[in-house]
């Protein structure tokens, strides 16, 4: 191996490398520490400055834009799969809603792993760490107010940010029993919550830049391919890793954070992995590791668009009446709905999975199941390849299923690092995830249809070119078969590392000494949030881990 040795490498510059690399040095300023990362610098970049440049960043130089296999329940399309490609990851490309979860979350992971050190309550020092929360006089147990990354909420970012509909949608939503609720980032977010970004005065937040990286070495635009594994005297020890182009950098440890869709190909990619797959592309084993890949989870979301009964009171984004630029601040949305649905609503599809209602984890009075965004523009329409115009006419809906049940996998096409991996998030494949979204998309026809709210300010859905607007009476065909046309991920990639089945409870890679995995793929379970909060948290908390350990 060539050059100096680091302490430790970091594999993968997104928001957990750039996060965990800040806090190592932070802690122990003598570690020489390396962070690779496969995109490029994006400070200055015109892609990742305002909230509405995250949507011209997809397919764009800062974007992987992977494509699914073929989505069973997606009518065997093959789904776009974002992720940023950039140093700072997904907080060069993504939204910047800042969404925490449930509790419930948190200790359905600790209970996963059988370890209390990952329940909410040993989480919150570093949901707390990581922020500088809006509300001075917030919950100081829930929130912190010195931390990187600043957090606003729709009415704090301006006094002048006062979307037309808000209210309007506060009541729709509570006339169909959605209720606001004080703080949804506070571990109970079942209900109407106020929409939270880490949109900074208008400005995108790069993990990059919020945390401080002086003093770590930063290399971009460089793809690693593998960990090198040695065998000392029988015990397997990461040594360094390998770019793309062939060169060698030795380290005593290495940390992958390369995100849920690359940290497994990078890992199968270094010889650790099932067998059946290292052998079919002749990639050594170093260690048989059967889950890496398995257990992939993501968020379905599916997106209507709604033509505006009063266009001309500027309610949407294309308006001429949007002069002020506080209404770009952040997305244009006021809230996010977060529903739970009875046992009446779930019983038949959890049996139908052959599993018992009674009981059932899904089942807790505090698990949320779906989340739904109002978005005062055709949000979705371009992914979907629909051409809803955004000229103030329409504004859109996009339910999520956010405990969704079925599992998928990442894997490799060959042994080349430059190819995509092979991701199947097997979409839907649970008869409780096509419940779910179709309780979500009925809540949504309810809040906009069924309420003399929702009433007022739409005329009718825009459905999808050849399809029938969805109604009250739609059946669950009808909606099953627009959830097909245009079903697609919500950019919550997770799980294909998993704690308690490829790594440890102190994130350390099971049979490899030296080698941790640190991001997303760690997820044991979904979690009812917007995953970039949690991996803020993961990796302050993993700073700390490393640091002790
Ligand atoms: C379009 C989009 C919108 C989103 N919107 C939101 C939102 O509004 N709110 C929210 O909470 N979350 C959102 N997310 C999700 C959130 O950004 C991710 O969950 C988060 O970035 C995951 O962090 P990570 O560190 O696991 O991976 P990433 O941040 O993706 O970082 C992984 C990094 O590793 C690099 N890398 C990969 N392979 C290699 C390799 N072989 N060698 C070197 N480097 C490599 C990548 O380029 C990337 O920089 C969004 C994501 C996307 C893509």
């Amino acid at each position: 191996m060539a050059t100096s040795l680091r302490d430790i490498i970091i594999t993968g510059g997104g928001i957990a490398g750039s996060t965990l690399a800040a806090r190592l040095h932070q802690n122990d300023p003598s570690l020489k520490i390396l962070l690779v990362e496969a995109g490029k610098n994006v400070t200055g970049n015109p892609l990742t400055s305002n909230p509405l440049d995250a949507f011209a960043a997809h397919f764009s130089d800062i974007d992987w834009a992977y494509s699914t296999i073929p989505q069973a329940a997606l009518n065997d399309r093959s789904a776009y799969a974002a992720a940023g490609k950039a140093l700072s990851g997904g907080s060069a490309t993504n939204y910047g809603t800042w969404t925490r979860g449930s509790v419930a979350d948190y200790n359905a992971w600790a209970k996963k792993v059988d370890d209390s050190s990952w329940d909410y309550a040993s989480w919150l020092p570093y949901l707390r760490k990581t922020e500088t929360h809006f509300d001075k006089s917030a919950d100081p147990l829930q929130h912190g107010f010195d931390g990187p990354i600043h957090t606003e909420s729709v009415t704090s970012s301006s006094a002048n940010r006062k979307y037309p509909l808000r209210d309007l949608l506060r009541s729709a939503w509570a006339k169909i029993g959605v209720r606001q609720v004080q703080d949804m980032n506070s571990g109970n977010p079942i209900g109407l919550g106020e929409l939270v970004e880490n949109w900074r005065e208008g400005k995108r937040q790069l993990a990059s830049e919020a945390y401080n990286l002086d003093g770590v070495e930063i290399m971009t635009e460089a793809l690693v391919k593998r960990v090198v594994v040695e065998n000392e005297n029988g015990t397997k020890r990461a040594a360094g890793i390998e770019l793309a182009n062939g060169t060698m950098i030795s380290s005593k440890e290495v940390i992958v954070s390369a995100g849920a869709y690359r940290t497994p190909q990078v890992l199968l990619l270094s010889g650790i992995g099932p067998e059946a797959v290292l052998a079919k592309h002749d990639i050594p084993v170093v260690h048989d590791s059967p889950q890496v890949g398995k257990n992939f989870h993501d968020h379905l979301a599916v997106c209507q668009w709604w033509k505006l009964l009063h266009p001309e009171k500027g309610l949407a984004i294309g308006t001429p009446l949007w002069t002020d630029p506080a209404y770009f601040m952040g997305l244009p949305a006021d809230w996010v709905a977060t529903q739970q649905y009875s046992v009446d609503h779930l019983k038949k599809a959890i049996e139908a999975d052959g599993e018992k209602a009674e009981g059932h984890s899904l089942l807790a009075s505090d698990v949320a199941h779906t989340e739904t965004l109002i978005a005062y523009a055709p949000a979705g329409a371009r992914i979907a390849g629909e051409d809803v115009p955004t000229d103030g006419t329409h504004i859109a809906s996009a339910v999520l299923v956010m405990s969704p049940t079925s599992r998928g996998s990442i894997t490799i096409a060959n042994a080349d690092p430059a190819t995509s991996p092979v991701i199947d998030p097997n979409y839907s494949a649970t008869n409780v995830d096509q419940q779910l979204m179709r309780l979500g998309i009925r809540s949504v026809i309810d809040v906009l249809q069924g309420t003399e709210e929702g009433q007022q300010i739409v005329e009718s859905e825009r459905a999808p070119n050849g399809f029938k607007m969805l109604t009250k009476n739609s059946t669950d065909i009808e909606i099953d078969e627009r959830v097909a046309r245009v079903g697609n991920t919500f950019y919550h990639a997770a799980g294909s590392a998993a704690m308690g089945k490829v790594v440890d409870t102190n994130l350390k890679v099971m049979g490899v000494e030296g080698l941790r995995v640190v991001d997303a793929s760690v997820f044991p379970i979904p979690m009812t949030a917007h995953y970039q909060a949690i991996v803020y948290a993961l990796a302050e908390k993993a700073a700390d881990l490393i640091t002790k350990t």
